[in-house]
């Protein structure tokens, strides 16, 4: 497949979960209806799916690159240089965070989630990287590394630019004024995450008593959409509405994007927030023979209302159906760090 070609069609298909791809320039820079189709492409995505993949987005792939191979060199700090930088807290969700501190699970108990975290530990350590210069929640640079600080607050701003853009084409497929959430999106209060699936043995995978080993845990994000950058190992999943996990296979120059549990919440559950995780990754051929998976690095940004806005079902949403309103409002910030302190 020549990758500069296909911008836009179907991304995923199977098991009744269909993933559009999207040319999302034509909502950046297209005509008045290529707009308005572009939206209606995108809400419905979100509205099936809960997943969409978008091309010829705003972020160049130079830029991407960078991201990534700052990322890698950061994970090849000597283990001690990381471990000085370690996450601190979930209302500051800042800082490195080691193999197997974080479960991501629906499991809101502690209790439980304890006792998953030691019967499967995730096979991976990130980096969180929050809205720079916010009072009493520093971010936890490395130190003497000025190049790593600015690139990841260049593509933090760039990604935030992407949210409000996303955020827009939602507001047209349902029928708002196309601004109708900038006064949400404009504070910028996310989370950049660099993930390393570090090599591993396959044997890690056949484990004997019966527990699915993955990279990842199941898990749904909570804020409004994510942001979603994978290299080109694959390995991860979506759940289909049939109950099984698809390949989320990875189309170069493309962006993963997802809606989350706010989202979805914020929506009366009109959008869907759906299950994925990350496992090993499928055979290649040639692999066949290699006693280890390689690494895997991806890089997910992960867009919030701003933390001092009330989420309320959005109009239109709601109105005239059987149920109403599905839930109170909730503030976001107090949302976000209540499921983030379940989560650590
Ligand atoms: O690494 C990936 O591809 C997915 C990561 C993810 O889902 C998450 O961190 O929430
Ligand atoms: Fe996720």
């Amino acid at each position: 497949m020549n990758k500069s070609t296909v911008s836009t069609g179907t991304a995923v298909e199977k098991d009744n979960l269909f993933i559009p791809l999207i040319d999302f320039s034509l909502f950046l820079s297209g005509s008045p209806s290529e707009r308005r189709s572009t939206a209606t492409s995108i809400l419905h995505g979100f509205q099936r799916a809960g997943f969409i993949y978008l091309s010829n987005h705003s972020i160049a792939p130079s830029t991407v690159s960078r991201v990534f191979s700052s990322s890698a060199s950061f994970f090849a700090l000597p283990q001690p240089k990381k471990d000085a930088l370690a996450w601190y807290s979930p209302a500051a969700n800042r800082g490195y965070v080691a193999h197997g501190r974080e479960k991501v699970t629906q499991l809101a108990d502690k209790g439980d989630v304890e006792a998953l975290r030691a019967a499967v530990p995730d096979l991976k350590e990130s980096m969180e990287i929050g809205k720079e210069g916010e009072e009493g929640k520093p971010n936890m640079w490395p130190k003497e590394d000025e190049a790593f600080k600015e690139t990841m607050i260049g593509f933090f701003e760039e990604c935030k630019e992407l949210h409000v853009n996303v955020m827009r084409a939602v507001a047209v497929g349902l029928g708002l004024e196309e601004d109708w959430f900038d006064g949400f999106t404009d504070g910028g209060d996310n989370t950049l995450r660099l993930l390393h699936y570090p090599e591993v043995k396959k044997s890690v995978f056949r484990r004997e008593d019966g527990v699915e080993q993955v990279r990842a845990g199941e898990h749904t994000d909570y804020g409004s959409i994510t942001l979603l950058f994978q290299d080109s190992r694959g390995g991860l999943q979506v759940l289909s509405p049939n109950n099984t996990f698809i390949d989320a296979t990875p189309i170069p120059d493309t962006i993963v994007v997802n809606a989350g549990d706010l989202l979805a919440r914020w929506s009366n559950d009109t959008i869907k927030s759906t299950t994925h995780r990350v496992v090993e990754p499928p055979p290649t051929p040639g692999s066949e023979n290699s006693d280890v998976y390689p690494a895997r690095y991806s890089i997910a940004y992960f867009c919030n209302p701003n933390f001092d806005k009330w989420i309320d079902a959005i109009p239109g949403t709601w109105e005239g159906t059987s149920t109403g309103k599905k839930y109170e409002r909730v503030n976001s910030g107090e949302y976000l760090e209540r499921r983030l302190a379940a989560t650590y």
